[in-house]
């Protein structure tokens, strides 16, 4: 259930729910202060997944949506599904854009020693709405000089 106040003025996410999606909870907040929303499994009741050690998997959450323009969402672990099981997403953060309207899905890698059974409505993922920024690129001959110049990977020392 979500902690945001219906009176919240911010953004809108619309979310279509899919046939596979009935019965679900939408992704929600799960605290006042949350940053992300907890996606749930849309595997089949009857379909539990056991991912593996090593094994990955796109899990379906069962829903589109529609994000709003200047925006991204961000697919990120859990951190007691990693902590607890070694499971997290491959591909983290992984990337949502704005004008993508297929399904919502969330790439989950077993890291662990053990099988990790998915069942439907389990929280797998979190999703982090964020601004982004467009730039226009221009390209130059030469760029500004800096301190740090070409330094990187550690050049400033531990
Ligand atoms: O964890 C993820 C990552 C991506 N997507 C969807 C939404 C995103 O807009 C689209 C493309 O993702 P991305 O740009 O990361 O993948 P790509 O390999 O570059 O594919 P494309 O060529 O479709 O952009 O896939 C997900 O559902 N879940
Ligand atoms: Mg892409």
């Amino acid at each position: 259930m979500s902690a945001i106040s219906p009176e919240y003025l911010g953004p809108v996410l619309n979310l279509k729910r899919l046939p596979h999606g009935a019965g679900l909870d939408v992704p929600a907040y799960e605290t006042a202060g949350a940053a992300g929303m907890d996606l749930r499994a849309a595997v089949g009741d009857d379909e539990p997944m056991a991912l593996a050690p090593g094994a990955r998997a796109l899990l379906p959450t069962g829903f589109v949506m529609e994000i709003p323009p200047g925006f991204e969402a961000q697919i990120r672990p859990r951190s007691g599904l990693a902590f607890k099981n070694g499971v997290t997403c491959l591909n983290t953060p992984g990337t949502i854009d704005s004008d993508y309207r297929g399904e919502v899905k969330v790439l989950l890698v077993n890291l662990g020693q053990e099988d990790f059974v998915i069942t439907r409505g389990m929280r797998i993922a979190q999703m982090v709405i964020a601004p982004v920024t467009q730039v226009r690129v221009a390209e130059v001959t030469e760029t500004s000089d800096t301190a740090r110049g070409a330094g990187g990977f550690g050049s400033t020392g531990v």
